[in-house]
């Protein structure tokens, strides 16, 4: 009997091209590619004479300061124009696969890469992004890389990777109704803190995540990354496989018959051993918001917003009092009294087409509150746009109030237009509330799609229920 193997393990021995002490070195599949990271990279090739290893391996697009609104009038800055043109030159030289901005299938490449069937179980991703931990819900490994390992990759089709820890996180127990895997993985990072994956191999498993849609497990594999995790990944069960059936890029005929049979074994077997189990009963999660200026810092929605001094040690109440400095609040606070500037619904969190009905079925036949200055839909991809508007979803947005827009990061980390200005208030279904991240001295707060658009009707935090 071969010794009883998790699922990481599986994938990373297979993809071992050398062994050192501490680190391996892996052969990666498939590099995506964005315009912010990848410029010097390039330069690098060329000032030490070198090419591409594996061009068809590369996928590259425009996502994060790239124009939602009016696109062909050009881009914003000038830094930011020149990043486009820089990635448009590399990839037209080195024959790479290239989705232009007029392109349907661009988008934010966490949301691309999958829903072109570019993610598969068992390969290996590199990418320019710590949010690259997404694809993991494919039982993919994919790594979020640095600049100079981007030019490794590029140059080797290797990265060196120190050898990681791994970790299980089973998620139990029975979610309530209007609870998403947006708040499971708020709730998690709040009981856990957001160093508890640091440097780990992270897998998500038990009854919950056999339950969650793909979407729903990106939204979790997506998190990992604000748990610290090096990677988040989870196992392959029919779910995963009848979503990739059909997509451009999977396997098709015999082949599809081969892929789907190696897919089946990328689960992690009975008995082999985590470097550390936690388990996380979900049962009595409620909607999460966050109130501070990391993700850990969340309370759910019909809580008050916490006493710096109920924070564990000294370092916590300092963080949570300069917390609630920044963000303008007050311990004590219904976070249901909190009222709003801006809501941005988007990012490679939570803009998919799944997130995108379920706003469309609180915020129909209603209209986004007169206190609202800006409520922005930014789909994560031309494709989700195109779907979204198949199903009419679009008209009941504008119809609401909403702003329509097209793919990419957007006010996720305010790179483009798209932003949040001094003290402005903003509900936002992304990943990230440090300070100044949508804007400088701007305040967000995290929450699920559900919550945003109910939040978008009242003005204030509310509850689909409520409004
Ligand atoms: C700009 C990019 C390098 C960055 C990341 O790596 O995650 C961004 O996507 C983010 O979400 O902060
Ligand atoms: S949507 Fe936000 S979190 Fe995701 S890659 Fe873009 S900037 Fe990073």
């Amino acid at each position: 009997m071969p010794a009883a193997r998790t699922l990481f393990e599986k994938i990373w021995q297979r993809h071992i091209i050398a062994e050192h002490e501490t680190s391996v070195l892996l052969y990666i599949d498939k590099h995506l590619i964005n315009e912010v990271t990848s410029p010097q990279a390039f330069d690098g090739l060329r000032t030490t004479g070198r090419k591409p290893w594996r061009r068809q391996s590369v996928l590259a697009t425009a996502d994060h300061n790239i124009p939602t609104l009016n696109r062909r009038a050009g881009m914003h800055s000038e830094i930011a124009q020149r990043q486009l043109a820089t990635l448009e030159r590399n990839c037209e030289e080195y024959g790479l696969q290239y989705y232009s901005l007029t392109d349907a299938r661009q988008g934010i490449l966490h949301v691309v890469a999958p829903e072109l069937g570019e993610t598969l179980p068992g390969i290996t991703i590199a990418c320019g992004d710590s949010h690259t931990t997404t694809h993991g819900a494919f039982a993919t490994l994919a790594f979020g890389i640095g600049t100079s390992d981007i030019e490794q990759v590029l140059a080797t089709q290797c990265l060196q990777v120190p050898k990681l820890k791994t970790m299980n996180v089973r998620l139990h127990g029975t979610m309530r109704a209007g609870v998403y895997a947006k708040d499971i993985a708020l709730a998690f990072l709040r009981k856990f803190g957001t160093d508890c994956a640091a440097g780990c191999a992270l897998e998500f498993s038990g009854n919950v995540v056999s339950g969650l849609s793909m979407e729903s497990r990106m939204t979790l594999c997506n998190l990992a990354a604000e748990a610290g995790a090096r990677v988040g990944i989870i196992g392959v069960d029919d779910i995963t496989i009848d979503y990739l059936k059909g997509r451009p890029s999977s396997p098709q005929g015999h082949e599809w018959a081969l892929a789907t049979e190696y897919w089946s074994t990328l689960h992690t077997d009975d008995g082999a051993k985590f470097d550390r189990n936690v388990e996380f009963d979900v049962s009595d999660v409620a909607p999460q918001v966050t109130w501070g200026t990391t993700p850990a810092m969340t309370v759910s929605l019909f809580e008050s917003v916490p006493d710096p001094r109920s924070a564990g040690n000294l370092d916590a109440q300092r963080a949570a009092a300069r917390a609630l400095d920044y963000m303008g609040l007050r311990a004590g606070t219904p976070m249901r009294s909190i009222r709003l500037d801006k809501i941005f619904i988007g990012s490679c969190t939570n803009s998919r087409i799944e997130d995108l009905r379920i706003v469309a079925g609180i915020v129909k036949r209603r209209k986004v509150a007169a206190g609202i200055r800006q409520a922005l839909i930014v789909p994560g991809s031309g494709l989700v746009k195109r779907q979204a508007e198949e199903e009419g979803l679009h008209e009941i947005f504008l119809d609401a109030g909403f702003e329509w827009r097209d793919a990419g990061c957007s006010m996720c980390l305010g790179m483009n237009n798209d932003s949040l200005s001094e003290g402005e208030r903003c509900a936002s279904t992304s990943n990230r509330n440090f300070e100044g991240r949508q804007g400088r001295g701007g305040r967000s707060h995290l929450l699920s799609p559900a919550i945003a658009a109910a939040t978008a009707i009242a003005g204030r935090f509310a509850a689909p229920e409520e409004i």
